[in-house]
């Protein structure tokens, strides 16, 4: 079969995006794996196929595929990447466009210049809803990694984060995570780990190594957590820039029972097909 995708982005952490509204697509894991493959496919963070609502209240219902197949519940770069597709595909014209996802519904609206916001939803701290195998607490939780005891906020916006803040981020600490904590016996469905530097109360240097893919460029659901979990911790004020490898994230977060609101750009890189 031949697969028409397109590729994009969200400030480098990169998408193939695939149109399964106008005619169905179903990939397995070999395929995706496959595809991903920087030397032997297209290579991608992340595989997005977009797909008719199944909730008649929803205009599309999309799904989000890590590199290594594993189908994930949120993707914040995604989404934006997302709305940006099916207006350009003139798949909808509207600007505010109500998605169901794994993790379940969210609303992308689409700005003036390009830019897109998107409502994340409520994050939570509660160990259980990552998971992560822990009394719940408002401290920070304590994990070993080999010999190192790192301290850090695990929070779920739908996927789940494991906020690790250091004085100064280092290529040594991320590269010594995939293992040690991604696949940490704590968390029994693996962890996005991030690792926020706070330079202020409004800003943030953030790298994330993602689950299922490694090291990216940009985490969208990843600057969320680091953010929440500032704010959580009384580190960070409301709104927060998170200056990612990639570029820049804006988020915002009121407390408690209020939605995150992520805002930043989704750009096309190139339109291509493929056999599948
Ligand atoms: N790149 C994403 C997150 C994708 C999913 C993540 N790797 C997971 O397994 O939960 C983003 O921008 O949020």
């Amino acid at each position: 079969m031949l697969l028409k995708f397109t590729k994009m982005h969200g400030l480098g952490n990169d998408f193939v995006v695939v149109d399964a509204v106008s005619r169905k697509v179903f990939f397995n894991k070999q395929q995706i794996e496959k595809l991903s493959d920087r030397n032997w496919g297209i290579g991608f963070d992340q595989l997005l196929v977009v797909e008719p609502p199944t909730n008649p209240d929803m205009d599309f219902r999309y799904r989000i595929y890590n590199s290594d197949g594993s189908e994930v519940e949120h993707c914040g770069n995604g989404a934006r990447c997302f709305a940006k597709f099916v207006l350009d595909r003139e798949l909808t014209n509207k600007r505010i466009i109500n998605v169901e996802t794994k993790r379940g519904a969210i609303q992308l609206r689409v700005l003036d210049g390009g830019l897109v916001t998107v409502d994340m939803g409520e994050p939570s701290f509660d160990p259980n809803d990552l998971p992560f195998t822990a009394e719940p607490s408002d401290a920070l939780y304590s994990i070993m990694a080999g010999d190192v005891e790192y301290f850090m906020t695990p929070v779920s916006v739908g996927n789940p984060h494991a906020v690790i803040k250091v004085d100064q981020l280092t290529d040594d600490e991320v590269a010594t995570v995939e293992t040690l904590i991604e696949c940490h016996e704590r968390f029994p469905r693996k962890v996005n780990v991030g690792f926020m530097q706070v330079i202020s109360p409004d800003e943030i240097k953030l790298r994330v190594y993602e689950r299922g893919v490694g090291e990216t460029q940009a985490c969208g659901t990843g600057a969320c957590a680091a953010v929440v979990a500032g704010i959580k911790q009384g580190w960070l004020s409301p709104k927060v820039t998170a200056h990612l490898r990639g570029g820049d994230l804006h988020i915002e977060w009121q407390g408690e029972g209020s939605p995150i609101l992520m805002t930043g750009p989704a750009e096309k890189v190139f339109e291509g097909q493929i056999y599948l």
